[in-house]
């Protein structure tokens, strides 16, 4: 009865409201003194019951007194009621003891623990500890309230320690005995205290799950490591929350995630996210839904793809890394002024400068098959005798331009005309001259590299080698110069007999002054392949008074990977006698084209006609010389209207220079006035120059009317304006000639049917003497200086173009050198429209 008594003031204070002597507790005492059943102090106040100074004790101790009320019931009221007015007295003197007790208790503090073990000690000792304040006061389950230096005089001077000792000591067993031995004791406060108990359980749950969470990040990655460890206890939380343990806030809503975690895979970053947010959010903060992660919006669903880009003039810009300052700041703001209206279709019209890189323009497979190697030379190589053959014979014609610098030196240039390029010398333009094309030649070589080179050889199908272009080409731009040895007529046909016996490729082409270019030691354009349907030609030009060959893009110019081909039926050497594709070697075409000839070389036709011709002018010469001597005029006239064909001419000089004495005597004769009209060339040759000097307008004029095939109408008129001229000087200048008589003419138109060669650039009358005398024989071993006219008459690129598709134009026989020139130009308008 007692100890429930004690137990229930121990844990409940009303049982001390309940005593009607305490109902003034002190406030210090009721905050300081914990609630327990039994102390050391209150077995010590139970047997200070016993004694006088227990009241003294009970007096300074409410608390104390409380319990020993309780606990000391034994003595029942009547003690207490007896002794009441006892202690009221005894309250009046101890009550300065009461309060230094107070003080005393509150300046000390030490353990339970050590005052137990110190009074046991003391007990085993059988003495009292001197410092009593260690036995009282040091229980943590002592009230602060010390026991009082005035209680305990009295209780060392009491003289029946013994007794005290031993009641103290059954005490102290006793209330441990009951403390160890009492569960169900225990067990009252764990059913009261419910929540604590579950509260533990589920922290024991949290510890589990956050040891489960460490596991799963030391899976992760050390990556994932690192950003837990910075949120460790964040993450816990955040975690614990989600999923394994209900909100210690039972208010708190769990945050509404969970579906979105389970609709997408939340990576590390966004679940670190989730952590940190859930972290930020205190959990006194009243519960608000977690915002949605934030998402791009998806504007292009509504608004289209290309949403959002600002139209922008300047190139588009690769961005290289995704997470630039520049991607957040949104689209760039125009700084300048928007381009004005139309500037893009101007710039479409006008065109402007760029260049391509090379890959892009030139994607031709790489590793070509190379040729032997061969003999390369980029400069003309004069060999043996042509040296001083061609000083011999050098044309002293000049040229000059009077081009101004606007127009440059265009398609009307007169050194254009004449196939002279334009220098210092005769030109007063500099870079804005447009007739440079061996000098631009000679810096692109000089800046080597393949785009400035330009070509390479290949290896075709059937036909050898061959040239193609690796990179684009504008009509009529120089391409690649024809370079090798220069040598005679005579070497030449030394060299074939020999040399080149057994060859199946030739490499011999027509050069000046009855020179042949052989290329077998040249440069790279000896590997350009025959076509009767050609995308280039081959020119000579007069480069600073040196002949010089080229090959130049065709009229529709060319393309990145294009062979390169021209007719080779008016550039190589087709002299029967030192000609690769004569008769005895006749070679199969394969150029593929539409309209291929077949054989390589003139057709044989023409050649058959020619050897009949041949022999036909050899019987006349041996019958009259003197008209063989005008038609060689003639025939040298028609040869120097062709810049191609004068190139191929294999005449003698000094049989020119003879007959061409004999015309200028007769215009002379006939009279000044004519003369005087001419050209400066042919005032020149008037005056009883050179040959070469004579046949220069003339060659002027056949200049011009090619520059015409080329350049357009324009051009076309001037030089139908000047070949008028030329033919009007030509007319007055030479003697004027035998119209044919009308048997003559019906013979010619025979012959003429027969060969199937309509010729309308040719005037019919120089046709006809040109077939009538047939000046070609052949011209044997012997030097061909005498025999002046034995090569192959030249046929001009614009006559054979004539020939084969241009428009056919009247034969009228007798007519003169102007109405060769006339039909030269129709001609040229016909093929041209
Ligand atoms: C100047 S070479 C051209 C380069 C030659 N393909 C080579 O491999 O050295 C001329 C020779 O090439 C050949 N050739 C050129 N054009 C041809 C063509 N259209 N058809 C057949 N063979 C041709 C002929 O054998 C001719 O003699």
């Amino acid at each position: 009865m007692a100890r429930r008594n004690s137990k229930v003031s121990a844990s409940a204070t009303p049982a001390i409201a309940d005593l009607p002597t305490n109902d003034q507790p002190d406030d210090t005492m009721s905050l300081d003194v914990p609630e327990q059943l039994l102390t050391p102090e209150n077995s010590r106040s139970e047997t200070s019951s016993n004694n006088e100074n227990a009241l003294v004790e009970e007096k300074s101790a409410p608390r104390r007194r409380s319990t020993r009320v309780a606990r000391a019931s034994l003595q029942a009221t009547e003690t207490l009621e007896a002794t009441a007015v006892e202690n009221e007295d005894a309250a009046a003197s101890t009550s300065q003891a009461y309060v230094d007790s107070i003080a005393q208790a509150k300046r000390t503090r030490s353990s339970l623990r050590h005052s137990i073990a110190v009074m046991e000690s003391s007990l085993q000792n059988g003495t009292l500890p001197e410092d009593d304040t260690i036995m009282t006061d040091s229980h943590p389950m002592a009230p602060d309230t010390p026991v009082s230096k005035s209680s305990q005089e009295p209780q060392i001077e009491d003289t029946a320690t013994s007794l005290q000792q031993r009641n103290l000591r059954k005490r102290v067993e006793k209330a441990l005995a009951e403390d160890t031995a009492t569960p169900k004791a225990k067990e009252i406060p764990k059913s009261d205290s419910r929540s604590s108990v579950r509260r533990s359980t589920r922290l024991s749950i949290v510890d589990k799950a956050s040891d489960l969470l460490d596991r799963a990040n030391s899976v992760l990655g050390k990556r994932s490591r690192d950003l837990n460890e910075k949120g460790k206890e964040v993450g816990r939380r955040a975690s614990l929350r989600l999923r394994t343990v209900a909100p210690v806030k039972e208010d708190a809503p769990a945050p509404a995630l969970e579906p979105a975690a389970k609709k997408r895979r939340v990576s590390e970053s966004d679940l670190f996210k989730l952590r940190e947010k859930e972290a930020k959010t205190p959990s006194e903060e009243p519960a608000a839904p977690a915002p949605p992660p934030r998402y791009k919006p998806k504007r292009w669903l509504s608004h289209g793809l290309y949403t959002g880009q600002e139209p922008s003039d300047s190139p588009p810009k690769q961005r290289r890394s995704k997470n630039s300052a520049k991607t957040t700041t949104g689209p760039s703001q125009r700084r300048l002024l928007p381009m004005p209206m139309f500037t893009g279709s101007r710039m479409v019209s006008n065109g402007r400068d760029y260049v391509l890189p090379f890959d892009i323009f030139s994607p031709l497979p790489p590793g070509q098959p190379k040729p032997d190697e061969w003999r390369k030379t980029n400069k003309n190589v004069f060999v043996g005798d042509a040296a001083s053959e061609w000083k011999a014979n050098k044309k002293l014609e000049l040229s000059t331009c009077m081009c101004e610098e606007d127009t440059g030196c265009d398609e009307n240039c007169q050194n254009r005309y004449m196939f002279y390029e334009c220098d210092s010398g005769n030109c007063r333009l500099g870079p804005e001259c447009g007739n440079r094309n061996f000098n631009e030649l000679k810096h692109r070589t000089k800046a080597g590299g393949k785009y400035n080179i330009g070509v390479e050889v290949i290896k075709t199908a059937d036909r050898g080698y061959g040239v193609r272009s690796n990179r684009t080409f504008e009509p009529n731009q120089i391409i690649v110069e024809y370079t090798g040895e220069i040598i005679t007529q005579f070497e030449c046909e030394r060299r074939m007999r020999s040399v080149y016996k057994n060859n199946e490729c030739y490499y011999l082409m027509y050069f000046d002054q009855n020179m042949i270019i052989d290329a077998t030691r040249g440069s790279i354009a000896r590997f350009v392949n025959h076509s009767c349907e050609p995308n280039c030609r081959m020119e000579k030009w007069t480069v600073a008074g040196k002949p010089r060959m080229a090959l130049f893009a065709g009229d529709r110019g060319i393309m990145t990977g294009e062979e390169l081909s021209y007719d080779y039926n008016f550039e190589v050497v087709t002299h029967r006698l030192i000609s690769p594709y004569s008769n005895k070697n006749v070679q199969q075409c394969r150029c593929g084209s539409d309209n291929c000839r077949g054989i390589l070389g003139p057709r044989p036709k023409d050649k058959d006609q020619r050897a009949k011709l041949e022999e036909k002018t050899q019987a006349a010469e041996k019958g009259s010389k003197k008209v063989i001597g005008k038609k060689r005029k003639l025939a040298a006239a028609e040869s120097t209207i062709s810049q191609k064909g004068k190139k191929r001419k294999l005449l003698n000089p000094k049989s020119i220079k003879a007959g061409v004495k004999k015309v200028v005597a007769k215009a002379t004769a006939r009279g000044k006035a004519a003369a005087k009209k001419t050209t400066k060339a042919s005032a020149t040759s008037s005056r009883g120059k050179a040959a070469k000097d004579v046949k220069l307008p003339k060659v002027k004029a056949a200049s011009r009317i090619k520059a015409a095939v080329r350049n357009g109408p324009r051009a076309k008129a001037k030089a139908a304006k000047t070949a008028k001229a030329t033919a009007a000087s030509s007319v007055k200048g030479t003697p004027p000639l035998k119209r044919p008589s009308p048997e003559t003419k019906k013979k010619i138109l025979a012959r003429a049917k027969g060969t199937g060669r309509p010729s309308p650039k040719k005037s019919p009358a120089k046709a006809k003497k040109t077939e009538v005398q047939s000046p070609r024989k052949p011209a044997g071993r012997k030097a061909p200086t005498k025999s002046p006219v034995k090569a192959r008459m030249p046929v001009s690129k614009a006559r054979k173009s004539t020939t084969t598709s241009g428009p056919k134009v009247k034969r009228t026989f007798g007519g003169s050198v102007k109405k060769v020139a006339k039909s030269v130009v129709r001609t040229v308008r016909g093929k041209k429209n």
